[in-house]
Parts: structure tokens; sequence; C-alpha cells
């Protein structure tokens, strides 16, 4: 991308309405930023538009929370929330990302590997320009806004009444393999950033949210958020982070699993504890938010919907074309299970349970359920549409096959370790919410079908070297007889 294309592509669209907190200077800023970005955007974990060539950007809004133009090492921060626009054999409508940029005249050398780069024009000329969240300076800052609730520009902080913040200093920015980027405070709080961000109340606040005022001590309640909301209500706002407290020492299910696997040890009890602690979160969110019965013809869309799914993932990804009919079979029996009575209740869910969204911690263990953002592709009111929990079901399942696939030399015993894992999490399950996974086969066979598609996908674009463990899955669901 050239940079004055990119700025013609800015001057032109602003979806949303004109930058705002900017003082007129968005143009000009985004001129600066426009080629250190274009670099450094695709290269990110969370850039979602792998693959197309990024064409342009454009500048939704820019909120300074500290000023640009300090001499040394003195730092300023940004927050800018901008539009991609993508080239590529299908016309794409562009996402909108939020980057909290640091800038300093001077980047002190241990912040060099968060260089996003240095503009070479504009009101940025020559300044380094950083990842913020690696900054524990800028890190701070952002904790102080959110310690107390009110309005900066597009952004508007919000705090959970009576509920703690971090106090003491220490920001450490996660590093591992994330969706998202989160910033730990002082080992007591989390901060989530969402990076891929639409209009609408995001599930990964929402959800808490409404769990923790049931009552369910499942899920870390949200201490503190913050949005992007537009005068005038032009679109509905936009959830941009989330602080929650932080389980310190605990660990997530899929380095349990992992050591299970690596120990030769059953994992059938924490699976079971496991069950019931889902059957507890879903029973909560059926109490809390609205249910509804899906009847025959929304189960055929249902399964119609996973045809298509599946026919668009052939179309990315050419290895799963040969099992196109044998895994259609799984949709088939869907739409037979709708078309003899069947019927299935549709309330909220996690939407992408694995084994890396649960934590275990305590000396008595706990499960814990976080992430609930669901699967990161799907648009917003997707995720946040009531589906049938054994969506949620078939994804823990999966990720029990998934475990078992990472166990080189596993043979038979990691197959045998799967099996009784998923048994063990159905029964658990069941044992507490009185619903069985079990008994439904037809459900619980497409919706793992499905997902297991969908990791497919997601394994193509993010992780190829990791495309034979779907693969792995999709033989033997499409050699399944019904
Ligand atoms: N409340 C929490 N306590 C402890 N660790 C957490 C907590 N929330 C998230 N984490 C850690 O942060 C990682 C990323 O969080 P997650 O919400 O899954 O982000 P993403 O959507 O970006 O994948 C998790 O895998 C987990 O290790
Ligand atoms: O945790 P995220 O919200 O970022 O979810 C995405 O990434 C997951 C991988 O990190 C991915 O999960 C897949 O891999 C897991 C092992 O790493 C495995 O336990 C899951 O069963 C499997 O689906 C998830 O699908 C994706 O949405």
């Amino acid at each position: 991308m050239s940079e004055s294309s990119s700025t013609r592509a800015a001057a032109s669209s602003f979806p949303w309405g004109p930058p705002r907190n900017d003082s007129g200077q968005g143009e000009a800023l985004l001129r600066s930023l426009a080629g250190p970005l274009a670099r450094w955007l695709p290269r990110q974990r969370w850039f979602a538009g792998k693959g197309r060539p990024l064409a342009g950007l454009s500048l939704l809004s820019v909120t300074e929370l500290l000023p640009c133009d300090a001499p040394g090492y003195a730092p300023g921060l940004l927050h800018l929330l901008v539009r991609t626009r993508q080239s590529g054999p299908v016309a794409a409508a562009g996402d909108c990302y939020q980057l909290l940029l640091g800038v300093r005249a001077a980047l002190p050398p241990d912040l060099m590997p968060a260089l996003v780069g240095r503009p070479s024009e504009g009101p940025l000329q020559d300044r380094a320009v950083y990842e913020a969240l690696y900054d524990p300076l800028l890190a701070e800052v952002l904790l102080e806004r959110l310690r107390t609730p009110g309005r900066l520009g597009a952004l508007r902080f919000d705090r959970a009444p009576g509920a703690d913040l971090p106090s003491g200093p220490g920001a450490r920015a996660l590093t591992g393999e994330q969706t998202n980027s989160s910033v730990v405070y002082g080992e007591s709080h989390i901060l989530k950033l969402f990076r891929r961000v639409a209009p609408g109340l995001h599930p990964d606040l929402e959800l808490p949210r409404a769990l923790a005022a049931a009552g369910c001590a499942r899920v870390p309640a949200p201490s503190a958020w913050f949005e992007a909301s537009w005068p005038g209500g032009e679109s509905e706002p936009l959830t941009l982070g989330v602080l929650q407290p932080y389980l310190a020492g605990s660990s997530d299910g899929w380095q349990l699993a992992l050591r299970s696997l690596n120990g030769r040890a059953d994992f059938s009890a924490a699976a079971h504890a496991l069950g019931r602690t889902m059957a507890e979160v879903h029973t909560a969110l059926a109490q809390t938010l609205p249910t509804s019965v899906l009847d025959r013809g929304q189960l055929e869309q249902a399964a119609t919907a996973m045809g298509e799914r599946l026919a668009e993932a052939a179309v990315a990804v050419p290895a799963l074309r040969p099992y196109r009919t044998g895994l259609g079979r799984a949709y088939e029996a869907l739409a037979g299970y709708a078309r003899g009575g069947g019927a299935c209740v549709a309330q909220r869910l996690h939407g992408d349970l694995h084994l890396g969204q649960v934590l275990r911690s305590g000396e008595t263990p706990h499960w814990s359920v976080i992430d609930f953002e669901g699967e990161p592709a799907r648009p917003l009111a997707d995720r946040r549409r009531p589906g049938p929990p054994v969506r949620d079901i078939a994804g823990m399942l999966r990720s029990f096959d998934y475990a078992a696939c990472q166990q080189q030399d596993g043979g038979s015993w990691a197959a045998d370790w799967s099996r009784a894992s998923r048994k063990a999490f159905c029964r658990g399950y069941a044992a507490a919410s009185g619903a069985d996974p079990l008994s439904t086969p037809e459900l619980l066979r497409a919706y793992e079908t499905d997902k297991a598609v969908y990791e497919v996908l997601y394994e193509a674009r993010h992780r190829p070297h990791w495309l034979h463990v779907p693969m792995t899955a999709i033989r033997r669901l499409a050699a399944a007889t019904p």
C-alpha cells in the first residue's frame, strides 16, 4: 500500500463519522502512521484479514490519552480505531481494529521489540511509535482511566459498583497465542483489549456480567470496562476492553490435559468436574437471559447453515473436499431429527468452548470459565444469538481430541484417554443439568462436525502446521455411520 493511496482512503471513508477528539488532525496523523501501520498490522497475531492484501486504512477515531510531543523518553499515548480496506477475490467490507500506540522521541532498548515504526512525515515524524501495552507506564495510564468512570473523546470508561481495582504498580502484557491482547496488573487483575471490534455489546462483557449478577461463581466478574460511543448515536457503542480479577496460580485445562497425557494419567475426574461446571454456567445463562425452542424449521435451517459453512471451508481448504459427502450426512441426520419432531432449547452460550477457556485454581480445585467472545471469525450479532447448549459441549469434546492428538506416540492409549474424558465430561454435564448430551447423538454429531470444519479453517489461517489435528477428526466424522 502506498502512503498516498491510504491517505486518499482516509479522506474519503469515515463510515461512522469523522475522527473524534482529534482537533482536525486525524488526516495528518493517519498520513504519518499509514506506512508503518500497513507493514505492522498484517503481521499481528490478532489481524483477522490474513492472506488478503491491505489496500488502505481509514481512521474512525483518535483519542490522545497522553500528549505525544514530549522530548526524550517521556511517552505519549494514542488510542486509535482504524478501519482496514482489503483487496482480494471477494470484495471485503473491512474490519475495525483498536490500536493503543505509545509515542516517544527515543525508545528504550527493552521496548524495541514493540516498535511499530518511525513515521517519515506528519505530526509523528521521526518519533518511535510502538505497541503501548508492552510499556508498563502506558498500561498503567489506561488502568488509571478505568479507575475514574467518565468520557474522554470517543471513549467512555465504566466501573462495576463496589468493584476493587488493582492498587500498586506492575503491569505485564501477556505474550502467548491470543486472539486479543491482555495485560495483567499486579497479579490481581487482567485487562483484555478486544482487537477486531464492531458496534454492539461484546458477549465477553455481557455474559460474565449477567452471570456475576446471577451469583454464578464460575466466571471472574468484570470490574471495569471501556467502550467507544459516537455522539448522536450513529452506531451502537463498541466494547473495547474488560478488566476482571486475575486467577493467579491457576492452570488452564489445556495445560492440565497435556500434563495428564504425558504422565499417562486418567483425566476422567477432572473432565467430570468440568462437565458439571459447564452445566452450572449454562443453567445460570438460561435463567438470566432469554431462551427459546428451536422448532423443526429452525433446526433444518441450522443444518443448512452447517452445510454452507462446510462448502465455504472446502473452497478455502482443498483438503476438506473429499470428505464433503461423508460430513454432509451428519447435517442430513440433524435435518432428519428435526423432521422426526426433535426440538431443542436455544440459549446464550459460551460460543467457543475449549480446554484453553477453563482455568482450574485453588486447593480444592475449582474450575472457572473465561473468554465468552465466541468464535472470533463470526460477526458479533451471530455470536450473541442463542443456540443449543450442545454447541458448547461439542467444542469441549473436540478439545479432548485435540489434546490427545498432541501425543506423538500416544497410539491407542491417547485415543482411549480422549474417549474416557469425553464420556466423563458428558456424564458430569448430565449429572448437574439433568440433560444428557449423549441422548441426542444427531445433535452432538452435527455440532461436532460443524466445529471440526471451523477448526480446519482456523488452523489453515492461523496455524497451518496444526491442520492435521482437525483433519484427523474430519476423517473419523466423515466415515461415521449415523
Ligand atoms: N481471569 C483470568 N485469570 C487468569 N488468567 C486469565 C484470566 N483471563 C484470561 N487469562 C489468561 O489469558 C489468556 C488469554 O485470555 P482469553 O480471554 O482467552 O483471550 P483471547 O480471547 O485473546 O484468546 C488465557 O488463555 C489465560 O491464560
Ligand atoms: O482461544 P481463542 O478464543 O483465541 O480461540 C481460537 O483459538 C484456539 C486456539 O488457541 C482454537 O482452539 C483450537 O485449538 C485448541 C488448542 O490450542 C483446542 O483446545 C481447541 O479445541 C481447538 O478448537 C479455537 O478454535 C479458536 O477459536
